[in-house]
């Protein structure tokens, strides 16, 4: 072999010599000399870049603490030390702390003597020593990485929140983590050298673990079932993966993971939170469900640019378009009306805001033409880091309760019948009106319309041609005026026009609303069609100008109203504009009828009597005739409070008190034997025997009284026939039935009606002063007299001529079958003592 050796000694000859003799003993043996460490060291260093050698040999008396410089620049190779035959205890201590392999023995303590099989046995052995040192070395290592990863697997096994074991081919438990044991809960103890499985699950079946009362409700796939799992004896097959549930309540979730060589590895996972979290999921996802299919309500979400990505619910049924037709559209591109652009615009900005918003309504067509109305409501998605991912809300379809609103705004302010506004929104119109009115400086006008003859077509036709003409009526007035102009019905017969902005000059304005009017009266003169016939019908105007809101709405309309009936006293179908005479004469009625009622509170009204009597003069009884004892006024007659009585209602307390004074008059009559046979008439308004109570009020005061209702008879007028005349004659039935007379007052004045003539159970008619008072001049009156007789005996009633005030008319009328008179010519009407006094004289003629 061929060896290079560095021999390194104190003394450069020695050195040279040695190398000298080990080269000639091994011819081919590279042999250097150092004298000294420094020229070693170079040496070394050199030699390990080019020519390394394979043996260092040093001189004993080097084997001192300067070797270890030595040494470190030895770097893999053999270091021998020579040392003295014997000597080995000289090098001991830089054998034992490695400084050098071997010890070199020198039996003549001299280099020289080192024989080169010395130098190669070492080279060989310390070639083995190094390898076997190098192996420890590995050894070493390799078990303290193995204690590590040891120490750190323990830590993980310890640490991990699932329990672990580790089962080998043979069935023994060889790993298993603290985890496991608190899972299961089993004595550290039993774990203890690596037993088998089996001892585990015995353990458990005999604690109880598997009984039935630990079986899954629901098994499933990944359940299993403990009892099962007993009657095994742990040898059930169970899947790989698997549930359980231990004494204690818990739910483990075990996995079972084949490992090369037979064994296997468990992990038991305690899923018991886990699952309560997804039955609360399941829960809440149930309530969700049972939310949406139950509401009729639907949900939907729209991602962050508002585009729908998501409905539950009823949504085709509710909001009228499918579900599929909405998704990717932002609520805006859905085909709606009901909802204006600012609308759309306020809508848009609070979702680019991402504002919760509530109860947005918009309309929607549905497919099948029918409107749907739906209120929204929002409100933003963030995600986990704050950042805006849509929206998400709630719907609900509202087309009933917009309905209904509608309808009620409909009924609130509008007319049923013509579909006009009513009084009420007329009265917010008029306001606006005049607060326009105000501002721009135009006057405006304000027409009352009456229809003349309504109240004849609705008794004499039937209400359904009543409401015909009405609304054939509506329409012509609203064709009459601007779309800006309000034409609104106030209630029956009576409509109201409201015409704006017409001029600032009051004069043009007056000339322009009287056009207006004008039109109006001719559109309404035209002739009616309806339900298949011709009808006619004539309106009467009242017309008020108005400008700004110095005039209260209310007191405007009642002076249009005034000039209304003005219209109608002058004759109707005609138009009057209002003015204050008529102010004034309104501001009397109502005055009038506070001292109407101030004077029945003081008993101011009494009762005259004025005289009837037979052919030859002779008392047949008397009329009632009422009388007010003013306090200021003396003795008023009833033409002048009458009529505002009974557009009053004041009418009602003053006719009762006339009745009662009447019966008992008539009860004194009874009383005194040349008066019993006497008959009082007494005056009844149409207002107060259409009164509800009425019948009942004079069979009561009949009653009360004592009074004969044979001798009792109520003068009625014909105005009596224009409402509901078989309510009226039942009415006359009732009181015939108990005895009462009943005298048709003014025969011939108004609507009488032959037909009627025959049905009513009267007992007698009155010929109307009106005809006796021209009846020997006016042959027409003479005639219509006549006839009232011919008619009345013809019908077996009395007939009574009022207003006799001539021999002559007294004559006339005997000669052709009156029997009957009453007028001055006999008395007139005076209190009750008189009409005594004077029967007991012939009567004055
Ligand atoms: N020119 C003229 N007049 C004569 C003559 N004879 C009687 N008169 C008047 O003619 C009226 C007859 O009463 P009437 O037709 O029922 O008309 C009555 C009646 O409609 C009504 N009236 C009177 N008293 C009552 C009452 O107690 N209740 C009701 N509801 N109405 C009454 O007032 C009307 C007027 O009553 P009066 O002023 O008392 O007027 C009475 C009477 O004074 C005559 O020869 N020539």
């Amino acid at each position: 072999m061929s060896v290079s050796v560095l021999l390194i000694e104190g003394d450069a000859n020695h050195a040279a010599a040695i190398a000298q003799a080990l080269a000639g003993a091994r011819p081919g043996w590279r042999t250097v000399a150092a004298a000294t460490l420094a020229q070693a060291c170079g040496l070394l260093q050199a030699g390990a870049a080019a020519a390394p050698f394979d043996a260092v040999l040093a001189a004993q008396h080097l084997a001192d603490g300067t070797a270890l410089d030595l040494l470190a620049l030895l770097g893999d190779i053999p270091a021998l030390i020579a040392v003295p035959e014997g000597g080995e205890a000289h090098a001991a201590h830089a054998l034992r702390r490695g400084f050098f392999d071997f010890a070199v023995q020198d039996p003549r303590g001299a280099y020289l003597q080192v024989l080169p099989e010395q130098v190669e046995a070492a080279i060989t052995r310390s070639a083995g020593l190094r390898e076997r040192r190098r192996v420890e070395a590995e050894l070493e290592r390799t078990s303290a990485l193995l204690a590590e990863k040891t120490r750190a697997l323990e830590v993980t096994l310890a640490s991990v929140s699932q329990g672990i074991t580790n089962v080998d081919a043979e069935g023994r438990i060889r790993v298993h983590n603290q985890r496991y044991l608190e899972l299961l809960d089993l004595p550290p103890a039993l774990l203890e050298g690596e037993p088998p499985a089996e001892q585990i699950v015995k353990f458990q079946t005999e604690r109880g673990d598997f009984g039935p009362q630990f079986d899954l409700i629901e098994p499933g796939a990944r359940g299993y079932v403990a009892s099962e799992y007993a009657a095994h004896g742990g040898r059930l097959q169970v899947p790989d993966v698997y549930l359980r549930r231990t004494p204690a309540g818990r739910y483990i979730e075990v996995r079972t993971r084949m490992v090369p060589g037979g064994g296997r590895v468990r992990t038991f996972t305690d899923v018991t939170d886990y699952l309560s979290i997804q039955e609360a999921l399941r829960q809440s996802e149930a309530r969700w469900r049972s939310l949406t299919q139950l509401s009729s309500d639907w949900f939907w979400e729209q991602d962050a640019e508002f585009r729908f990505v998501r409905f539950d619910g009823s949504t085709e049924r509710e909001q009228g378009t499918p579900d599929v037709q909405l998704y990717g559209l932002t609520r805006w591109e859905v085909p709606h009306t009901g909802v204006t652009e600012a609308q759309w615009r306020a809508h848009r900005a609070q979702l680019e805001a991402h504002e919760v918003f509530h109860d947005f309504e918009m309309q929607r067509t549905a497919p099948d033409g029918s409107t749907v109305w739906a209120s929204v409501s929002g409100e933003p998605i963030f995600d986990a880091e704050g950042r805006f991912t849509g929206y998400r809300g709630v719907a609900r379809n509202i087309t009933e309760r917009k309905r209904a609103e509608a309808e009620i705004q409909r009924l609130a302010f509008y007319d049923d019948l013509t579909g006009l506004p009513n009084r009420r929104l007329l009265m917010d119109r008029l306001e606006q009106a005049t607060r326009l009115g105000a501002r721009d400086g135009a006057h405006g006008a304000l027409l009352f319309l009456d229809l003349d003859n309504f109240k004849g077509i609705n008794d004499t036709m039937g209400h359904e041609w009543g409401d015909g003409l009405l609304v054939q009526v509506a329409e012509r007035l609203s064709a009459c005026v601007r779309a800006s102009d309000t034409v609104a019905r106030l209630g029956g017969d009576e409509f109201v026009v409201v015409l704006q902005g017409l001029h600032a000059l009051e004069a043009e304005a007056a000339a322009l609303a009287e056009a207006v009017a004008q039109k109006i009266l001719a559109t309404l003169n035209q002739p009616y069609d309806v339900r298949g016939r011709t009808m006619h019908s004539t309106p009467s105007i009242g017309i008020v100008l108005f400008c700004g809101t110095e005039q209260p709405v209310p007191e405007l309309l009642q002076r249009a109203d005034l000039a209304m009936y003005q219209a109608k006293s002058r004759g109707r179908n005609m138009l009057c504009f209002f003015d204050l005479g008529m102010q004034a004469a309104a501001t009397a009625r109502s005055a009038l009828e506070a001292d109407i009622r101030a004077g029945l509170q003081r008993d101011e009204f009494l009762l005259h009597y004025q005289r009837v009597v037979d052919a030859d003069g002779a008392m047949l009884g008397a009329e009632a005739l009422v009388r007010w004892r003013h306090s200021e006024r003396g003795m008023v007659p009833p033409g002048e409070f009458i009529a505002v009585a009974e557009q009053t209602g004041l009418i009602l307390p003053l006719g009762r008190r006339v009745l009662r004074e009447a019966c008992q008059q008539l009860a004194q009559w009874a009383r005194e034997p040349a008066c019993a046979h006497w008959t009082l008439s007494v005056n009844v308004s149409a207002q107060e025997f259409r009164h509800p109570g009425f019948v009942q009020q004079v069979l009561d005061v009949i009653a009360e009284t004592q009074a004969d209702p044979r001798r009792l008879k109520l003068e009625l007028t014909e105005s009596l026939l224009l409402h509901d005349v078989e309510d009226t004659i039942a009415r006359m039935r009732m009181l015939r039935a108990r005895g009462v007379g009943l005298s048709l007052d003014d025969f011939g004045t108004g609507y009488s009606s032959l037909s009627y003539l025959k049905r009513l159970p009267l007992s007698q008619l009155k010929i109307d002063q009106s005809f006796v008072r021209d009846v020997l001049t006016d042959p027409s009156d003479a005639a219509i007299a006549c006839t009232v007789v011919a008619l009345a005996n013809s019908l077996g009633l009395d007939v009574v001529a009022e207003g006799v005030e001539s021999d002559g008319q007294r004559d006339f009328l005997l000669r052709n079958g009156c029997r009957r008179f009453q007028g001055y010519l006999f008395g007139r009407p005076g209190p009750a003592s008189a009409l005594r006094a004077a029967d007991t004289e012939p009567p004055s003629r």
